[in-house]
């Protein structure tokens, strides 16, 4: 029997919402994951350090009996974000990371930032004391074509910004093009980026292809396959700049399954089995505790955790819920369009 034992892992991109939703999914979560860096998006938004406190709290009463599990917090970043508010969230050791999210990009980033220059206070601050940038990198422009819309953020956003400030640690997160994995490994320091689980499996074909598959349309939305292909050696080559960072995002069916179904794939539950698969499939199972691990937390300047998990490669394919059912309403679980045969320490 076939069995890969690594250490914990870390998701360092995760979105937990609040409510009876936070309440059904954050087990799934927990029972995998270590430590997450909890996206501040919700309604309304994590913006200052006492919403951050609250939300921390709330997760830590929704966490089941047994699970131990550390949330790290962000701030969601606003024109208005206070630089002393972010300072002091940073040194009592309560917030993680700083997130941008483009005004208008993706799901509650309305009250986003629209105009760079308002933020580089904040961002000053933030180069100065060390706390790290989390960026959804698009445009939103809309003559930007949404394939194109990471690609013209980098050119037109993210690089401007590092070259105006070098000393701000910048994570680029969820990762979908070639041109993204290019700029992170073309960068010399202060610059990371997050894979999530999904845009190592699907491209494109897999939301259009046979009809409109809602549960795989996310943001930033699936490229075609040679895309797909960059973020598989990126993830799989060991080099420290890249980590995982699931963007798992829970929508209840009814909001996926409409005529203007939101974005957000959900992959907790079975996001161990999947990867176990793709390393596998790439020849580096041996890289796998690196992606899931311990780049992150170097990243982040924390310790990798110590306990440890063991996989285990079964002969016959596993399986998980088509559905998890949530006080929120019902959640399709990612489908990887394979047949999954690693399972989970407690899968
Ligand atoms: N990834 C997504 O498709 N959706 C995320 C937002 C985000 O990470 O951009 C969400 O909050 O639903
Ligand atoms: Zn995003
Ligand atoms: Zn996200």
């Amino acid at each position: 029997m076939k069995t890969l034992t690594i250490r914990r892992p870390d998701d360092w991109h995760l979105h937990l919402r609040d409510g009876a939703m936070l309440e059904g999914v954050i087990g799934d979560t927990s029972r995998n994951f270590a430590r997450a860096i909890i996206m501040p998006n919700l309604v309304p938004p994590v913006v200052t350090t006492a919403d951050a406190r609250a939300y921390r709290e709330r997760i830590m009463a929704a966490l089941p009996k047994g699970h131990r599990f550390e949330p790290l917090m962000t701030l969601y970043l606003t024109e208005e974000t206070d630089p002393a508010d972010v300072q002091r969230g940073k040194e009592s050791g309560l917030i993680t990371a700083v997130k941008l999210y483009p005004a208008g990009a993706t799901t509650n980033s309305h009250g986003g930032v629209r105009d760079m220059d308002k933020a580089m206070g904040v961002l000053e601050r933030m180069a100065k004391i060390g706390l790290p940038l989390c960026v959804h990198g698009e445009v939103t422009t809309p003559e930007v074509d949404i394939f194109d819309r990471e690609a013209v953020f980098i050119e037109t956003v993210l690089d401007p910004l590092r070259r105006r400030l070098p000393e701000l640690k910048v994570t680029m997160e969820h990762v979908t093009t070639k041109d993204g994995v290019d700029y992170i490994i073309s960068s010399r320091t202060n610059l990371a980026g997050s894979i999530t689980t999904h845009h190592l499996i699907i491209n494109r074909n897999a939301i259009l292809v046979g009809g409109i598959k809602p549960h795989y349309y996310c943001l930033p939305v699936a490229k075609r396959e040679d895309h797909r292909l960059a973020l598989r050696a990126a993830a799989t080559s060991g080099d420290p700049r890249f980590f995982l960072g699931t963007d798992s995002a829970p929508h209840v069916d009814p909001l996926k399954e409409c005529a203007c179904g939101c974005a957000g794939i959900y992959t907790s539950i079975n996001t161990v089995s999947c990867l176990a698969h793709v390393f596998e499939e790439e020849g580096a199972l041996d890289r796998l505790e690196a992606f899931t691990s311990l780049n992150g937390p170097a990243w982040y300047g924390l310790a990798p955790n110590e306990e440890r998990i063991t996989l285990v490669r079964r002969e016959a394919p596993i399986s998980f819920p088509k559905k998890i059912e949530t006080g929120a309403g019902p959640v399709t679980v990612f489908d990887p369009m394979f047949p999954l045969h690693w399972e989970g320490a407690d899968a």
